[in-house]
């Protein structure tokens, strides 16, 4: 293939910029919209100052009037025959010859891309017209070959739009060094007559994706491409010119914040922008010449590589809008569109020569005569030393033995490319879905706050700007997420399966190898691509089940975190019943398993521990009440109107959630029903306790070092703090205190054992005679502290569970 450059002055040399601004419409008119797009004499775009179009006086001093020249501006009476005559016309001329070229409209949603690009039945737009172009151009010329496909780029997946299950149709992209990208499996038409084309163009754009969007009932959400490779001898030299004309209809190049957009609309909005900055990188990289130019950033931009700048003549319609309220986005195209005028561009055509043809089969067919020499020569060895099977032999012919690799060698890389691929297109499927599950959730539990009245919570992500507003606008959310999840999740079981199916091809495959490819080295050496290809994927799979991984430890700790709310909530109303019931129902209220905050910093790997342990009762719990019942009683009476009064007002307020009140006791909770089938102290704390004799509580002494506060609570006061040896510095907090009471000081006098009289002097006696323990190794014997779970997986400093005796 040999290579001319395009020199047909300068206009071939740097891409041609046009601006089209759109008319107001008549629902504009109607409204303040105030036009302040001005176009002057084809080439000059003026946009006024929106405050001072807006008569805003404060505003008016600082004149945001900006000002481009462009090599030619449309204003809103031009038809699109004159657009096109100004724009794709003079390219249909280069492709004929064998040139690269592309046209794309970008602009954001409402500015009339689509309406350029595609068009209306009474207006056609540059693609029709284009092609009829090239139709009426090229109708002598038997020749001429001209072929089409017509794709989309929605959120970073390439479809065919060409094909009748379009939407299904994803398409893998390949870039071949001497080609270009190329679409594997696309539909492509032979077109005989503009009609043929018309047609494809009509059913694909009704196949395209497209959603209302605040700014547009008709939003494209994808990337459009119309490629048209015209394929025709040329007259002099005998060759094969080989042209190609994109025609690209860019999705909304407005913020997706923008466009009032949430869940998959933000998602597609962001993949847009995605695409966009990327089309930005590379256009800026043409401009400033770098050596490195992004394409691979996008599929969008892998798609155009060879018609942007580079080796293309290239037009750009910047499409705008002079609604005074889209002041941000069109000067923001404007902006894009000047900064493309830079790209400068060396257009290179593509002349086969016949002579190149035959050229290519001369090394094929070199190529082929020393492998076969190879096979030939292995065949003679593998016969001496080990003779084949008959109906080996015969299948041996070098020919078919040298296709039959290439051929599995083709058919494995395409296999894994296809694998690869389908993972990518589920991994963006299953972010999808979760966050529509996110979604979902806190719609719903807006909808349960508004039916009972509730305040409703602060949401975990950021609002929206266009959050439904009525019951019935969250209720049509929720039904609108539901759907939306269920269209993902059959996509998300096809690719499943695909991916399977791939999976099973794939083995098959393999177990083909020996019997497809004799040679031992391309044996190997394919044997050392596929696995490659196969780590690639792997790693490919591990980032998806990561990512899987991750999302449901978020979702594990938002049910933590639902958890201790509701720990919190029976804590306080378990303490409000306390508070209320008489003296002579005490016995009724039974024992209660409540739980200790005094050390909630987070340690160890189970984390459905964190939630024993609610951390918004740290604050109270010093309060607690936590003597016998029947010591309370002593209270005054003031003490308790108050707690009386303190609980109405909850009711009153509203402030305790009933609902969650209906989550029983502790340990019905699935966290500790877990850790109670593994056994330990769980299990033995929430049985009830040995009623407690009476006993005299000394007052809190002086509180120094780290205090345990259960045991504070009792009025038991804290161990001397002992220095610790270097490796005990840092023990599990829940424990600290523990620890230290065991670092007692040796006997006292008129003790039988040095352990008596550390249990004796030791501050925990009270504790242990409160439960009717003997001493410290009956507890531990109960507690089973050694074994317990807290221990055994150093998990330590989980909450701590406590018994409030009666
Ligand atoms: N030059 C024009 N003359 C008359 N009507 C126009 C013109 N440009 C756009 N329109 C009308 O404006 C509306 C929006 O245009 P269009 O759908 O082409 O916008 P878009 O830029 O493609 O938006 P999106 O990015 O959201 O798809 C359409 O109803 C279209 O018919």
């Amino acid at each position: 293939m040999s290579s001319s450059t395009l020199g047909d002055g300068e206009d071939s040399s740097r891409i041609r910029v046009a601006v089209r601004c759109r008319p107001l419409f008549a629902t504009e008119k109607n409204s303040d919209v105030v036009d302040i797009c001005r176009i002057l004499d084809e080439h000059l775009v003026i946009l006024l100052d929106p405050g001072a179009a807006s008569n805003d006086y404060l505003r008016q001093e600082k004149s945001k009037e900006k000002r481009f020249a462009f090599d030619q501006a449309f204003d809103a009476q031009t038809d699109s025959q004159r657009v096109f005559e100004a724009t794709a016309q003079p390219l249909i001329g280069s492709v004929l010859q064998g040139f690269n070229c592309s046209v794309f409209a970008y602009g954001s949603t409402g500015a009339g891309k689509t309406f350029t690009m595609i068009g209306t039945d009474t207006e056609p737009g540059i693609m029709s017209r284009t092609v009829d172009g090239i139709f009426q151009h090229a109708a002598s010329d038997g020749s001429l070959s001209v072929t089409c496909c017509f794709v989309e780029v929605y959120n970073e997946v390439l479809r065919d739009l060409g094909s009748r299950d379009g939407r299904e149709g994803m398409l893998d992209l390949r870039e071949d060094p001497v080609t270009g990208p190329s679409l594997t499996g696309v539909t492509e038409i032979q077109a005989k007559s503009v009609e043929q084309v018309m047609e494809l163009l009509q059913e694909g754009n009704k196949r395209r994706t497209t959603e209302p969007t605040a700014m547009n009932v008709t939003s494209s959400r994808s990337h459009a491409v119309f490629q048209v490779r015209l394929e025709r001898r040329d007259p002099r030299s005998e060759g094969v010119m080989i042209g190609k004309l994109s025609m690209i209809d860019l999705a909304g190049s407005e913020r997706a914040s923008q466009t009032n957009n949430s869940g998959l609309r933000f998602l597609e909005g962001a993949n847009i922008n995605r695409s966009l900055l990327a089309l930005g990188n590379c256009i800026n990289a043409l401009a400033s010449g770098s050596s490195f130019v992004p394409f691979r950033d996008s599929k969008l931009t892998r798609l155009l590589k060879d018609s942007l700048g580079g080796s293309c003549r290239t037009v750009m319609i910047a499409n705008i809008s002079p609604n005074h309220l889209s002041y941000e986005d069109t000067l923001n195209t404007l902006k894009y569109a000047n900064r493309a005028k830079n790209i400068r561009v060396s257009a290179l055509q593509q002349l086969v020569q016949p002579d190149d043809h035959v050229r290519q089969y001369e090394h094929a067919i070199s190529d082929l005569r020393q492998e076969a020499a190879l096979l030939k020569a292995k065949l003679v060895r593998r016969a001496a030393t080990n003779p084949m099977p008959e109906s080996e032999a015969e299948a041996g012919d070098e020919a078919c033995l040298k296709e039959a690799s290439e051929n599995w060698k083709v058919e494995i890389i395409r296999n894994l490319e296809s694998r690869s691929s389908l993972q990518r297109s589920l991994m963006e499927v299953e972010k999808a879905l979760s966050q529509w599950k996110a979604e979902l959730q806190e719609a719903k539990e807006v909808i349960t706050c508004w039916k009972e009245r509730r305040p409703v919570a602060t949401p975990s992500r950021p609002r929206r700007s266009a959050e439904p507003r009525t019951l019935d606008e969250w209720q049509d959310l929720v039904s609108q997420i539901e759907e939306n999840m269920a269209e993902n999740a059959a996509t998300r079981r096809s690719l499943a399966q695909r991916l399977q199916q791939n999976k099973e091809a794939g083995k098959e495959l393999q177990e083909q190898l020996p019997r497809r490819v004799l040679n031992e080295d391309l044996r190997a050496f394919l044997e050392l691509i596929q696995r490659v290809k196969v780590l690639e994927y792997e790693r490919l799979e591990l980032d998806h089940f990561w990512e899987i991984h991750r999302r449901q430890l978020v979702d594990r700790d938002d049910e933590i975190a639902m958890l201790r709310e509701q720990l919190r909530l029976r804590n306080r109303h378990l303490r409000a019943l306390h508070a209320q019931l008489p003296e002579e129902h005490h016995d009724q209220l039974g024992d209660r398993a409540l739980l200790d905050t005094s050390d909630t910093t987070e340690h160890g790997p189970l984390r459905v521990m964190q939630a024993w342990a609610p951390a918004k009762e740290a604050e109270d719990f010093d309060n607690w009440d936590t003597r016998p019942l029947r010591q309370r009683e002593r209270r005054s009476s003031d003490d308790k109107s108050k707690d009386s009064a303190e609980l109405q007002d909850c009711i009153s307020a509203n402030v305790i959630d009933w609902r969650a009140l209906e989550v029983p006791l502790a340990s019905q909770i699935k966290g500790l029903a877990v850790l109670q089938e593994e056994g330990g102290e769980v299990a033995r704390l929430l049985l009830p306790q040995p009623p407690a004799p009476p006993i005299a509580i000394p007052p809190p002494t002086q509180k120094r070092g780290r205090q345990f506060t259960g045991l504070a609570a009792h009025g038991v006061a804290p161990a001397p703090p002992v220095p610790m040896r270097r490796h005990e510095r840092s023990p599990p907090r829940a424990y600290a205190s523990e620890v230290a009471l065991r670092r007692d000081p040796g006997p006292g006098p008129g003790l039988n054992s040095a352990r008596e009289a550390r249990e004796a002097r030791s501050p925990l006696n009270p504790l242990l005679r409160a439960y009717g323990l003997r001493d410290q190794r009956q507890m531990d014997r109960v507690g089973n502290r050694r074994s317990s779970p807290w221990r055994r997986g150093g998990m330590g400093k989980a909450g701590k569970i406590m018994v409030a005796p009666r």
